[in-house]
């Protein structure tokens, strides 16, 4: 059957850190930060993406600044449909058209029922007509350029903002997979609790996350690299300059770092023997913007001794191979839930 939205069919990854929209036929039209700002005195929506994410952290009393999801779920049912709606309408444009786009989304891979209708219903109020699910270490896969129709395995570790993907798949689906709450998100947690702990100093998420892309690192670096930073005394409540350095940025991510390698670790157990000759021979692959901490692929390679790889164009693995399901979605229909209940 053809295609009936005439190129307004769309996919959508869904993350906890960003959402990235694909058109059919278009590409990677959006992408940008999951962060909306609302007026909590009259529940409206103020700013939605990248405009919502400046006002982090700055906002007065009455507007709050807020990530519908977290952990890589809807933890804010209401503002993930503003959301999802703001964003299709954005991504559409102009293009006039009367039929429903049919929209694949991506879902964290144990995502459970109720969250999985959490989403189709966002989508569906959000004006889609039909709405497909595909699990993200399936798109990071297919994202990543992998076969993963044929039977031989391939092991996906998909980093994002909230949750870490692991998977081994063979002839379309995961043979081995699990999930963990443990992503960026927790790298910038562990970041503000040791410069707390470490040098009384309290900074915010923004100034956390500059510091993990700038100078974090999972594995010594070769050379030290350091970043200055402000944030507020804890004693003396003024603001006040530090400098930090990569090798403090190791001590502090070491245990959340240490938590994904051993999830990997423990897939890599449960995979069957013939899958992991396969492995050896491909190496793990890594996807999501999570795996561009410098050092982590060194770091899962060194524990595990199989070579480790960070994708070309990592963050955008997941929209790509949503995308890809999108164009073909004959060939793909196998691996994607279709939530038949439309209304
Ligand atoms: N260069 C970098 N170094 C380290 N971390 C980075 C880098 N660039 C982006 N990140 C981190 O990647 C995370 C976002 O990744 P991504 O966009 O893949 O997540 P997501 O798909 O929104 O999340 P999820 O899949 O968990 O729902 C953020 O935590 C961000 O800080």
């Amino acid at each position: 059957m053809g295609f009936l939205g005439f190129g307004t069919d769309i996919g959508i990854d869904l993350g906890t850190a960003s959402v990235l929209v694909y058109i059919k036929g278009k590409g990677v039209v959006l992408k940008e930060p999951s962060v909306v700002a609302t007026d909590n005195t009259k529940r409206k929506v103020l700013a939605v993406g990248e405009e919502a994410r400046q006002m982090i952290g700055r906002t007065p009393g009455n507007i709050i600044a807020t990530r519908p999801l977290r952990d890589g779920v809807i933890s804010d049912y209401d503002v993930t449909e503003r959301m999802l709606r703001h964003f299709i309408k954005k991504a559409r444009g102009n293009s006039v058209s009367l039929l429903r786009p049919r929209v694949i989304i991506c879902i964290p891979c144990e995502a459970t029922e109720v969250e999985k209708r959490a989403v189709k219903d966002a989508a569906l109020s959000a004006g889609a007509g039909k709405v497909y699910l595909i699990e993200e270490p399936v798109a990071a896969a297919i994202g990543a350029g992998l076969d993963i129709s044929k039977a031989s395995g391939s092991m996906i570790v998909d980093i994002g903002g909230g949750t870490t993907d692991v998977a081994v798949l063979s002839l379309g689906g995961m043979v081995v997979r699990s999930s963990i709450k443990i992503a960026g998100d927790k790298f910038d947690e562990a970041i503000i609790r040791y410069i707390r702990k470490k040098h009384n100093i309290m900074i915010g998420e923004r100034t956390a996350e500059e510091l993990k892309i700038n100078i974090g690192t999972a594995y010594p670096r070769s050379e030290e690299v350091t970043m200055d930073i402000r944030g507020r005394d804890l004693v003396t409540g003024l603001p006040k300059n530090i400098t930090v350095s990569s090798e403090e940025m190791r001590e502090a991510l070491e245990e959340t770092t240490s938590a994904i390698v051993d999830c990997v670790h423990s897939v890599l157990e449960h995979t069957p023997p013939e899958l992991s000759a396969d492995i050896i021979n491909k190496g793990i692959i890594m996807t999501g913007g999570g795996s561009l901490l410098y050092g982590l692929d060194l770091l899962i390679q060194s524990r595990t001794h199989v070579t480790t790889t960070v994708a070309k164009d990592s963050i955008c693995c997941v929209a790509y191979g949503t995308g890809e399901a999108l164009e073909n979605l004959d060939k793909f229909a196998e691996m994607l839930s279709l939530i038949d209940d439309n209304k």
